[in-house]
């Protein structure tokens, strides 16, 4: 997350009289994450998150994603959940933006990925699948093929200041991808997003996961190639294929790839990576003034996708 907007003490202690939590001890916005504003709580009950809905996340999305997080947890999912105010709304407003507190989640993202890692949000990751399989609501993913269409003409303009012949690669891509994208694949809901900060752990064990922001109705196994992308490359954006089978094995030991699944890896890999590399390239573009946020490199995605367009088989992972 990030700090886009400011909260004043005034403003914090009224939004907060509105809930049964007692007075607020202490706040610090959080500076990690590049999506919506956070902020950690902490009143007399417990710690809290408070989130505010930045740019990309529609007010209509939320009763999806907060409706995900109170279905995953009532089914043992391990994930914050949103905190009802008196009126037993979860939903609220604070300075012109949609805005929750959800629980605090205990546990550390890994800084620097293992295989051990890997395995876990493997785990995890089919758990999620398993867990949300009867959550009745539905979202489409706005960051598939149309939503790529719309950031790469939003970044054509510009896109060569990050690399050069960017823009025309882009566009390429762009195009192979809507040749070849998988359209028959099992759908369910998908996390969207789950990248190594988006994964606690404690004692070397998931202890759970957050940001549902971009969870939305996909093909599976699209998941578990975001997941290859976020997981299974070095510092230098080269891929493991260790963490790559630990990440995978762990997810089939629970739920078992189909063979039209495994054949898409390397497209749905390629697709993932383009999202990422796309969104990045957006927000690099487009940073805003002020906004305390670190904006992430869309070049490591660049080299990601370069990566997936050598592979042929899920057999070239190594998997
Ligand atoms: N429920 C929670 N419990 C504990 N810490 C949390 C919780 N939710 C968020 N955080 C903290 O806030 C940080 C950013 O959160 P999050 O990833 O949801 O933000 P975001 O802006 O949606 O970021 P991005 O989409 O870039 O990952 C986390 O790394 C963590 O430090
Ligand atoms: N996890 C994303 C940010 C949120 O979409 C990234 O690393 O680009």
């Amino acid at each position: 997350m990030a700090v886009y907007t400011d909260v004043s003490d005034g403003e914090l202690t009224r939004f907060v009289a509105d809930y049964d939590l007692g007075a607020v001890l202490a706040c610090k916005g959080i500076a990690e994450g590049v999506e919506n504003s956070n902020y950690l709580i902490q009143t007399e009950r417990a710690s809290f998150i408070l989130t505010l809905y930045e740019k990309r996340v529609k007010e209509a999305d939320l009763p999806f994603f907060l409706g995900l997080m109170e279905h995953l947890a009532a089914r043992g999912f391990s994930c914050p959940t949103p905190i009802k105010a008196r009126d037993g709304g979860v939903l609220r407003r604070l300075c012109g933006r949609p805005a929750v507190l959800i629980s605090f989640l205990e546990g550390l993202w890994p800084r620097t990925v293992e295989p051990f890692h890997c395995a876990g949000v493997g785990d995890a990751l089919a758990r999620f699948h398993l867990a949300g399989a009867d959550f009745p609501m539905r979202r489409a993913n706005d960051l598939s093929l149309p939503g790529w269409h719309r950031l790469v003409d939003a970044t054509r303009a510009r896109a060569d200041e990050v690399a050069p012949g960017l823009a025309r690669e882009l566009a390429t891509e762009l195009a192979a991808l809507e040749a070849a994208w998988p359209r028959d694949l099992p759908t369910g809901v998908c996390h969207a997003d789950l990248f190594p900060d988006n994964v606690f752990f404690r004692d070397e064990a998931v202890s759970g996961v957050i940001d549902f922001y971009f969870a939305c109705t996909e093909a599976l196994a699209y998941d578990l190639a975001i997941c290859l992308n976020a997981w299974c490359f070095d510092d230098e954006a080269r891929f493991n294929p260790v963490k790559a089978t630990a990440l995978v094995q762990a997810y089939q030991a629970r739920r078992p790839l189909s063979e039209a699944e495994r054949r898409a890896l390397p497209i749905l890999a390629r697709g993932s990576a383009l999202r990422f590399l796309l969104t990045r390239l957006y927000d690099w573009l487009n940073q805003q003034p002020g906004a305390l946020v670190r904006p992430k490199d869309p070049r490591e995605y660049l080299q990601k996708l370069r990566f997936h367009r050598t592979v042929r088989h899920a057999e070239d992972y190594g998997l």
